[in-house]
């Protein structure tokens, strides 16, 4: 779905990530770990096309992202569900409208989808929520309402960049029971997060394979995860 071979990113000639590869197969489920600041967001970014690498090769669903002009990038990203760290909300739209916003802006709005907003909605928790403005939501329901929106173009792949910061460890189960969910309709599955309880805790749920972020190279976790 996503490859990254001997990628390398810097920013203004600072380098970041070197020597990286990796292959997100369909279906997957991947942990990604590592210190502030290693790079983990950069590591996305470059993985939904938001950077193009500075050396190496990047493959978003089997095309060269250096022969992607934006309109095919754009066309790619609809594929690609991101939940972002900051969760990044237009303060004065309902929560219903922030959710529904990659449809309005790539044109795809229709009645059917108030459906699916609503089914969404509530698979996430957050019927009582539609009306509300983000800034009355508690962290955990910023958390799903980032994630629903992150669904509502019904995606492949999720990159979920640290989706439970800021939340309770109920609340991180639950976030983390909904992602294995998704992973088993199929969808490939990212999590960006310092949570190591987290990791630990989806033993259980899901085969996952564990990455780190260090020292500006991608590396498998140590078995003491
Ligand atoms: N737009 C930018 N311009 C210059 N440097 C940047 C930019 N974005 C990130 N960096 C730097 O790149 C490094 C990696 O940042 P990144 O956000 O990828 O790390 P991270 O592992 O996601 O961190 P955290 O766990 O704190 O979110 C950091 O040193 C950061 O300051």
């Amino acid at each position: 779905m996503i490859e990254l071979d001997n990628v390398a990113y810097s920013y203004s000639g600072a380098a970041i990530l070197s020597g990286v590869s990796l292959q997100l197969a369909p279906g997957s489920f991947h942990f990604l770990t590592g210190p502030s600041g290693s790079g983990k967001t950069t590591f996305l970014k470059l993985c939904y096309g938001a950077l193009r690498p500075t050396e190496g090769q990047v493959s978003i669903f089997d095309e060269d992202l250096a022969a992607m002009d934006r309109d095919a990038v754009a066309m790619a990203r609809r594929r690609i569900g991101v939940v972002h760290q900051d969760c990044q909300f237009l303060d004065h739209l309902p929560v219903a409208e922030n959710v529904a916003l990659p449809l309005t802006v790539s044109g795809q709005a229709s009645p059917d989808q108030a459906d699916n907003l609503r089914e969404l909605m509530t698979w996430v928790g957050l019927t009582e929520k539609f009306e509300a403005l983000p800034p009355e939501l508690s962290g955990g329901e910023r958390q799903r309402a980032a994630l629903a929106r992150a669904l509502i173009l019904s995606p492949d792949v999720i990159l979920a960049d640290e989706p439970t910061g800021n939340v309770d460890w109920e609340m991180s189960q639950r976030l983390l029971r909904l992602l294995v969910e998704l992973n088993r309709m199929g969808k490939t599955v990212m999590i960006a997060t310092h949570d190591l309880m987290l990791i630990r805790a989806a033993k259980s749920l899901v085969n996952a394979r564990n990455l780190r972020i260090a020292g500006g190279t991608l590396q498998a976790a140590g078995a003491d995860l």
